[in-house]
């Protein structure tokens, strides 16, 4: 079956049936559905940004300054957008992106997140900051693909126990966000002082981690502001440095992949410091106003280290059409962020599926329509810039 067919699927149920997609196909509309169940705190943890919004929006704006030009008499009526990643064969260059807490958008959370990701075989990436435990997760994530997220504490025998759980539950790549050190400057945040995980709330992997229990006199459950007074420094307010990458690389046996990266000469860097992939990311706009769109980061990225580094990308991936210029500018995968909890907020793992299925099946059908057989034939030509 190829994800082309959900677009068939849902026209015949509605032919032979009369039955409508369960949730709009429409990102945005879905954005809205997700709003008025969420209520303020919630919607916008996850829709805000970073001051003003201006580096969000330019996200956005760096995919409309990029048309795709469709070639004809083309034979793609037969398409393969599988990739390989550090070996991995996925069914499609697409991934979940790693998104904390998302027990503020959904009780079943990451694990929900896990088992619409693996349903389809596509890696959803676990933050450390998630709500459900790293063994938790990965039994949800059955045999799907597991990749986890670190944020890298100020505290050496915590992050070897991170890295030695991950491993053990099976998690394959890890990927380490370098751009949230301390949070950006986010009004809606500020001005609705909603952050639960900031008392504690829902830092299931943190507080379930032996190394970080041993320096606790008493359990989380028992002493919460004890356990945030350890936590939040650990995690919070300081920068690691380039020599640091040394201990990851020793305690990880796997690809290790530095997400955040916006300048070419970090991602040589990366390379330089034996590390096997990037993520060109702006954290969605979250983290530096006024920052370079994460679209127009990427080609210099890909130019300098596409052939030393395994390159992807995020921030500002809403649609099939834009996984397919990402791809065109230099990225081998991309992350998706705020539109698969939009899915998970109206429908738990069943809207992250759906999420997924129209994003695919519009990557699909678009790749076709433009002439592409598989994602290896895109590449800068493929795109015109305004
Ligand atoms: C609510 C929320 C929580 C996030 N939490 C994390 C996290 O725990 N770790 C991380 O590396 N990135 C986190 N991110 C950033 C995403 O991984 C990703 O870089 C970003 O959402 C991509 O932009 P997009 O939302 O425009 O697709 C978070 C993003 C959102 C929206
Ligand atoms: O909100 C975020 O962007 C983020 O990365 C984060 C960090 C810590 C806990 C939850 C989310």
């Amino acid at each position: 079956m190829s994800f082309a067919d959900f677009q068939q699927e849902i026209y015949v149920n509605g032919l032979l049936t009369g039955a409508l997609p369960p949730h709009s196909v429409d990102p945005a509309v879905l954005e809205e559905v997700a709003r008025r169940r969420l209520g303020e705190g919630p919607y916008w943890y996850v829709a805000g940004s970073a001051g003003t919004g201006a580096t969000e929006r330019a996200n956005r704006e760096a995919f409309g300054r990029r048309r795709i030009v469709p070639r004809m008499l083309v034979d793609a009526t037969e398409r393969d957008l599988g990739v390989e990643l550090f070996g991995e064969r996925l069914p499609a260059p697409v991934l979940l992106a790693p998104v904390g807490v998302q027990s503020i958008v959904h009780p079943e959370g990451e694990l929900a997140t896990a088992r619409a990701a693996a349903s389809l075989g596509v890696p959803s990436i676990l933050s450390t900051m998630a709500s459900h435990t790293i063994e938790e997760v990965a039994a949800a994530a059955g045999e799907g693909p597991r990749w986890f997220q670190l944020y890298w504490p100020h505290d050496d025998e915590v992050t070897v126990s991170l890295l030695s759980r991950a491993r053990k539950a099976g998690f394959t790549a890890l990927v380490v966000t370098l751009d949230t050190w301390t949070l950006g400057w986010r009004p809606h945040d500020l001005d609705l002082a909603y952050l639960p995980f900031l008392r504690g709330e829902g830092l299931a992997i943190p507080f379930s981690d032996p190394a970080f229990l041993a320096g606790l006199e008493k359990s989380p459950q028992e002493d919460l502001g004890a356990a945030v007074l350890r936590w939040a420094p650990m995690f919070n307010g300081r920068a690691h440095t380039w020599d640091r990458l040394a201990l990851l690389r020793d305690n990880w046996d796997g690809p290790i992949v530095l997400k955040g990266i916006q300048s070419a000469d970090d991602a040589r860097r990366a390379a330089d410091h034996g590390m096997d992939g990037v993520v060109v990311s702006n954290h969605g706009g979250r983290q530096v106003d006024g920052a370079i769109a994460s679209l127009d980061a990427l080609e210099p990225v890909a130019e300098a280290v596409g052939d030393r580094l395994t390159v992807l990308f995020d921030s500002g991936v809403r649609t099939g059409a834009d996984v397919l210029k990402a791809l065109a500018l230099g990225a081998r995968a991309v992350l998706l962020g705020r539109p698969y909890l939009w899915g998970l907020a109206c429908g738990g793992a069943d809207g992250v599926r759906h999420v997924l299925r129209c994003l695919l099946a519009e990557l699909d059908i678009s790749m076709g329509l433009a002439g592409h057989r598989a994602v290896a034939g895109l590449a800068p030509d493929c795109l015109e810039v305004r």
